[in-house]
C-alpha cells in the first residue's frame, strides 16, 4: 500500500477549509481535515513544502511509524501548525485502511460502545428573551442539550453571537482581526440570570452548557462556577485560559460546576496535570488539531483513567472530514461524554459528502467503509480562500485581552 500522491485542497464554500488527500498506487484514497480557523495557509505550506514530499513512497498501513516520524521528525514538537498537519495525515490514513479493511472507521478502532451520539447545538441571542426562543427551537428539533450563550447588556458585541438577527454566527468575519471590547464585570453579573431564566422556563431534564471561552481569571472563573451551581450545568467550558494548567486547582476548590477544556490544545501533555489532579471533566481537542486519531485516543485513554470524558470541539470551522471521523470515535470511545454539533452550511455540505446523520439530537454513524466523508474536487474549485481573521477583544479601557 504505497504512497503515489498526495495533495491539499483548499475551498471556501462559505468559510476556508483545508483538505489533504492522501492516494494509494492502488487508487485507494483517504481524505483528512488539516483545517486552522485564521491560520490556514500555515499548515497548507508546513504540509506541502515539508510533509508531503516525505510522505511518497512510504507504506500507507504504518500509521502509527508515519505519526511518530511526523513528530519526532521535526525536532520541534507540539503546536497547533504542526499537531494539525499530523492530523490530516493521520486521518487520511486511518481512513485509507479502513476502507482496504472494507470496513467502518469504528469497527476497526474497536466497534460499537453505543447506539448513537449525543450532540449539543448552540442557543444564542442578542437577549435573554431571544436565546430562550432559541432554546424552544432545538429542544423542538430533539436536541437533549443545548449550549446557551446571550448578549450582554452594556457589551456591543460579544462570542458566540450573530452579528445580526437571523444570521449564523461566524467567528472569523473579517479580513483583518475585527476588535471586540469585553467587561468581565459585566459578564458576572449577567450570566447567572440567564441560566435562571432557562430552568425556569424549560425545566431541569435539558443539559445546559455555557462557555466561556478564556476571558476570566481563575477567581472570576471560581465565582461564575458557584453562581451557577443551582442551574446544574451540564459543563463550563474555557472559563480560563489554561497554558496554566495550576490554575484549575483553585477553581475546583470553590465550585462542584464540570469543566471542560481544550479546544485549543494539542497534545496529551497539555492535559496531564489537569487530569491527573481531577481538575476537569471533559476533554475537548478535535481529532484534527491533537494530532488525530493516534494521538487523541491515547488522550481518552489517559482521560478514562480518571473519570473524565469526551466532548470534542465541533464548531462549523472544523470540516465535515473531522466531524465524520468524530462520529466514528465517539460510537466506539467508551468514556464518551458528548459532540458539539454547529450544523454545517448545505455549500459545504455539498463539497463534503458524507454518510453521517443526525437524527433526534443525536448523530448516528454511517456504515460505507472508511471515515464516510469524501470531498468533491471539481466543486471544491468553484470556492477559492479568501483570508478571514478571528476577532481581538479589548477591555473597555483599551487593554488587549483574551477573544
Ligand atoms: O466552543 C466552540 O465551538 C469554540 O469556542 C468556537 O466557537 C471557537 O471560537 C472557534 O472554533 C474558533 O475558531
Ligand atoms: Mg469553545
Amino acid at each position: 500500500m504505497k504512497i503515489s500522491d498526495a495533495y491539499v485542497i483548499v475551498t471556501s464554500p462559505g468559510r476556508n477549509f483545508v483538505t489533504l488527500k492522501i492516494v494509494t498506487e492502488s487508487g485507494t484514497y483517504g481524505i483528512g481535515d488539516a483545517t486552522l480557523n485564521g491560520r490556514e495557509m500555515a499548515v497548507v505550506a508546513y504540509l506541502e513544502e515539508h510533509v508531503i514530499p516525505a510522505l511518497i513512497g512510504r507504506d500507507a498501513s504504518r500509521i502509527e511509524d508515519i505519526w511518530h516520524y511526523l513528530y519526532r521528525g521535526a525536532y520541534w514538537r507540539r503546536g497547533p501548525v504542526t499537531m494539525s498537519a499530523i492530523a490530516a495525515v493521520d486521518l487520511a490514513l486511518w481512513d485509507i485502511k479502513a476502507k482496504a479493511a472494507d470496513m467502518p472507521l469504528y469497527q476497526l478502532l474497536g466497534g460499537k460502545s453505543r447506539e448513537r451520539v449525543m450532540t449539543y447545538a448552540h442557543c444564542t441571542g442578542k437577549d435573554i428573551e431571544s436565546c430562550l426562543e432559541e432554546v424552544e427551537t432545538h429542544v423542538g428539533l430533539g436536541y437533549r442539550a443545548v449550549r446557551v450563550q446571550a448578549g450582554i447588556p452594556g457589551i456591543p458585541t460579544i462570542y458566540g453571537v450573530a452579528k445580526r438577527e437571523g444570521e449564523r454566527y461566524e467567528p472569523a468575519d473579517s479580513d483583518l482581526p475585527a476588535e471586540h471590547v469585553w467587561s468581565t464585570e459585566k459578564y458576572l453579573n449577567h450570566v447567572p440570570k440567564l441560566f435562571a431564566a432557562v430552568r425556569e422556563r424549560f425545566g431541569d431534564e435539558i443539559h445546559l452548557l455555557h462557555d466561556v471561552h478564556h476571558r476570566l481569571t481563575p477567581i472570576e472563573a471560581a465565582r461564575l462556577g458557584k453562581a451557577v451551581e443551582p442551574y446544574h450545568l451540564f459543563w463550563l467550558e474555557d472559563c480560563v485560559p489554561a497554558e496554566n494548567q495550576e490554575s484549575f486547582r483553585l477553581i475546583r476548590q470553590h465550585t462542584t460546576t464540570p469543566l471542560a477544556v481544550g479546544e485549543v490544545f494539542n497534545s496529551i501533555h497539555d492535559y496531564r496535570e489537569l487530569l491527573e489532579n481531577q481538575w476537569i471533566d471533559y476533554i475537548r481537542t478535535p481529532l484534527s488539531h491533537g494530532g488525530g486519531i493516534t494521538h487523541v485516543r491515547r488522550i481518552a485513554d489517559l482521560a478514562g483513567l480518571y473519570h473524565v470524558r469526551t466532548g470534542f470541539h465541533g464548531p462549523t470551522d472544523l470540516s465535515p472530514v473531522c466531524l465524520g471521523a468524530a462520529i466514528h470515535f465517539d460510537t466506539w470511545v467508551p468514556n464518551f461524554g458528548i459532540q458539539e454539533h454547529m450544523p454545517h452550511t448545505e455549500e459545504t455540505d455539498a463539497v463534503f459528502p458524507h454518510d453521517y446523520r443526525f437524527e433526534d439530537g443525536h448523530f448516528l454513524v454511517g456504515e460505507a467503509p472508511g471515515h464516510g466523508v469524501d470531498i468533491d474536487e471539481e466543486l471544491a474549485k468553484q470556492y477559492p480562500y479568501k483570508r478571514a481573521s478571528l476577532p481581538v477583544n479589548r477591555l473597555e479601557d483599551g487593554t488587549l485581552w483574551h477573544w
